[in-house]
């Protein structure tokens, strides 16, 4: 069987007339950055890249030496790719600027470099997320305010997830496509097409820890999920919860489901507790290209109009039913 790479799909799909010569190449670093970011991780007790960094990012969490490495990785590689206006990353406070002297385009890449920190010092899948956004014209040292775009105006959103097999998930608004890594070439195969969010599910995620601070529409949808065949659903769900969002959207996307990190007492002042450019819109965008839905339970995810950087949304999403079932117990629908 013929193989099709990453690079070839790519070419495609500037032949098509969906991206353009800038955005092709730009996804392409995004890979190479990638499949370092995949060696690192792989390595690592071997190549001492487990622990702490002993520093803490923007958001105040602790950063593991992998967040940083990938971060730097991920700056590096896409400082010289010539696609790029500026970038903006989970882990650094400010806008990341493409120094004076070095080429720029007209897009803005915005990341987390490694998501499920958590995860890295037990050996469980972790990932990095990225989204693009254009350059507002006439802009030629971005600021903040240009990177705060509502997700429906992304033009490409990916995730790798560093699992078994490392994967890239991608779109560019034409379906959700999926690459794995063959380790041996060096190359980003692509393996599945068109990947779609079945419709019909009996799989949920959640931080059930959070119980007691959730509110009532989750309370609601949760506690009926639970009752299985004996409750309203009438069907029993399973639920699974890695902490990787990669992992777990990864998980949605290949056999359905529903994720949720919902709005609770606990996270009510930040405003939940993904973040909304770097989590929640490359993953609604993968979600709803993939025929899901994604929601803060009262409104679209990439309808929210972002207000800072960093802010942060609760997240529901998944099969478009049961997504639609906890926003109407949200709205009262
Ligand atoms: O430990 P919790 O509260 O269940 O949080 C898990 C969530 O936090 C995150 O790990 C946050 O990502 P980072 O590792 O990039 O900070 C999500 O991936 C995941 O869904
Ligand atoms: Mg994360
Ligand atoms: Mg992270």
């Amino acid at each position: 069987m013929r193989r099709v790479t990453l690079t070839q799909f790519l070419i495609e799909q500037q032949r098509a007339g969906r991206i353009n010569a800038d955005l092709r190449l730009l996804l392409e670093v995004v890979a190479r950055a990638v499949k370092a970011i995949a060696v690192n991780v792989s390595k690592g007790a071997l190549a001492g890249v487990l622990g702490e960094a002993g520093t803490d990012n923007v958001q105040g969490e602790a950063q593991k030496k992998l967040d940083v490495i990938a971060n730097e990785i991920l700056v590096q590689a896409n400082e010289w790719g010539g696609h790029l206006a500026a970038m903006a990353s989970e882990e650094v406070e400010t806008v990341c600027r493409i120094p004076f002297d070095y080429p720029k385009g007209g897009y803005l890449l915005l990341f987390d470099p490694l998501d499920g920190s958590s995860n890295i010092d037990v050996n469980i899948s972790v990932g990095t997320i990225f989204s693009v956004l254009r350059n507002p014209p006439g802009d030629d040292e971005p600021q903040e305010q240009d990177f705060l775009q509502p997700g429906h105006q992304q033009v490409a959103a990916g995730y790798a997830v560093y699992g078994p097999a490392t994967q890239l998930v991608l779109t560019v608004g034409n379906g959700v496509h999926a690459f794995t890594l063959d380790r041996e070439m060096g190359s980003f195969i692509y393996t599945q097409p068109y990947m779609t969010v079945p419709e019909d599910t009996k799989e949920y995620a959640i931080n059930a820890s959070n119980a007691r601070f959730w509110e009532a529409p989750v309370k609601r949808y949760v506690d009926e999920l639970q009752q299985g065949k004996s409750g309203p659903r009438g069907k029993d769900f399973n639920m699974r919860w890695v902490a990787s969002m990669v992992a777990d959207v990864h998980r949605v996307l290949t056999r359905g489901g529903i994720f949720m990190y919902p709005l609770d007492e606990k996270n009510r002042d930040k405003g939940g507790k993904l973040r909304l450019m770097y989590e929640a819109n490359p993953m609604a965008m993968l979600v709803e290209q993939a025929g899901g839905a994604a929601s803060t339970g009262r409104e679209r995810i990439l309808d929210v109009a972002p207000v800072a950087l960093h802010q942060r949304v609760p997240v529901i999403l998944g099969s478009k039913d049961e997504v639609e079932r906890v926003v109407a117990y949200h709205t009262g629908a």
